[in-house]
């Protein structure tokens, strides 16, 4: 997917030139981008700020069309925006949860929803109760939406696109820029919706506990492109170099010469540590800990994702 952007360079004149004789410069957002969803999976897309997530998930949601390649959603071209396909998929980005006038009230949000999918009334009446309890909106419900705040606006945001129970869901940073409690109220609700009526969920978010929560399986791209098409918990295995092995000593505050071991990461009381220590070394370096220390607990753990994320995000970046 290429985008043609504008070139302005700075200055007053400059500006008058390009709106007489405007210069453009091709960006390559998405390319060669390959994956397929099962039907009921959950699956997160994850990359750095510009990999083209937002711009695959609009192409999929029929919004923005691709300069090249193909794609299917429920064996539709989302594009030709045929509308038996728009009426079972959505598109709910974190960033603007709510479309439409800010002067309805949440309700009448809602119920604009309702004609714009063609809801039969039985069907708007029992998914507006269940949304309603779920997400909390009795409150909300008469409040115009441009008096809501970020985390009232997602709530109702999500009960808008869900309104019309879409079989596959986008789900664009759903809970970005919401306070620690209302992110998890946020991705709670998600995991129950997913679960309930099985629909296939494309994620993206730059927190990990969104995509833990809710993910067992993550995509992630680099640059428009995949990089790793695979297990949650094997993505940390994959990207990082090295693992983290802690060590609680059997006699308090006995220590050993640690850096010939690995990197001390942390140092804990009664002489614990975590070693970062490289993965094809781990075997040897546990095996020489035992032998050499009086040893009361020893684990390896995988580093963090947060912290592997961010590692790759940089190196990518560079
Ligand atoms: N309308 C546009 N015109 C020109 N370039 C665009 C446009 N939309 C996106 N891009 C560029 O395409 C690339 C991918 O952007 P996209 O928004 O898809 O990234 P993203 O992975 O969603 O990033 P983020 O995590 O920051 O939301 C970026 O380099 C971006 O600047």
């Amino acid at each position: 997917m290429d985008f043609r952007a504008p070139v302005r360079p700075p200055g007053l004149r400059a500006a008058l030139a390009s709106v007489v004789r405007p210069r453009y410069r091709t960006v390559r957002a998405v390319r060669g981008l390959e994956f397929a969803l099962r039907p009921g999976e959950v699956a997160g897309f994850l990359g750095p700020n510009g990999a083209g997530k937002t711009t695959t998930m609009k192409m999929l949601a029929g919004i923005l069309h691709p300069t090249a390649g193909t794609a299917r959603v429920l064996g539709r071209v989302p594009w030709r925006r045929e509308r038996s396909l728009l009426r079972r998929i959505a598109l709910v980005r974190g960033s603007r949860p709510l479309g439409g006038p800010e002067e309805l009230t949440v309700l009448d949000t809602l119920r604009f929803q309702r004609l714009l999918y063609e809801v039969p009334d039985a069907e708007f009446r029992r998914n507006l109760a269940e949304l309603g309890e779920l997400l909390e909106l009795a409150e909300l419900m008469g409040r115009q939406v441009r008096a809501l705040s970020l985390g009232e606006r997602m709530r109702a945001g999500l009960a808008a696109a869900l309104v019309h129970r879409p079989r596959v869901l986008f789900l664009d940073e759903p809970t970005i820029g919401l306070d620690v409690a209302a992110a998890a109220a946020v991705r709670a609700f998600l995991a129950g919706y997913a679960e309930r009526t099985a629909a296939t969920v494309l994620l993206t978010s730059h927190h990990m506990p969104d995509v833990e929560a809710l993910c067992r399986r993550v995509l992630l791209i680099e640059r428009g492109r995949v990089r790793y098409d695979g297990a949650l918990d094997r993505l940390a295995a994959e990207l990082a170099p090295h693992q983290l092995v802690r060590v609680t000593p059997a006699v308090a505050g006995a220590t050993a010469e640690w850096e010939r071991f690995g990197t001390v990461q942390e140092r804990g009381e009664g002489g614990r540590v975590a070693l970062r220590v490289p993965r094809a070394e781990v075997p040897r370096v546990v095996g020489e800990l035992l032998a050499r220390l009086p040893v009361a607990e020893l684990a390896v753990e995988e580093p963090p994702l947060e912290a592997v994320l961010a590692r790759f995000h940089q190196e990518d970046a560079e």
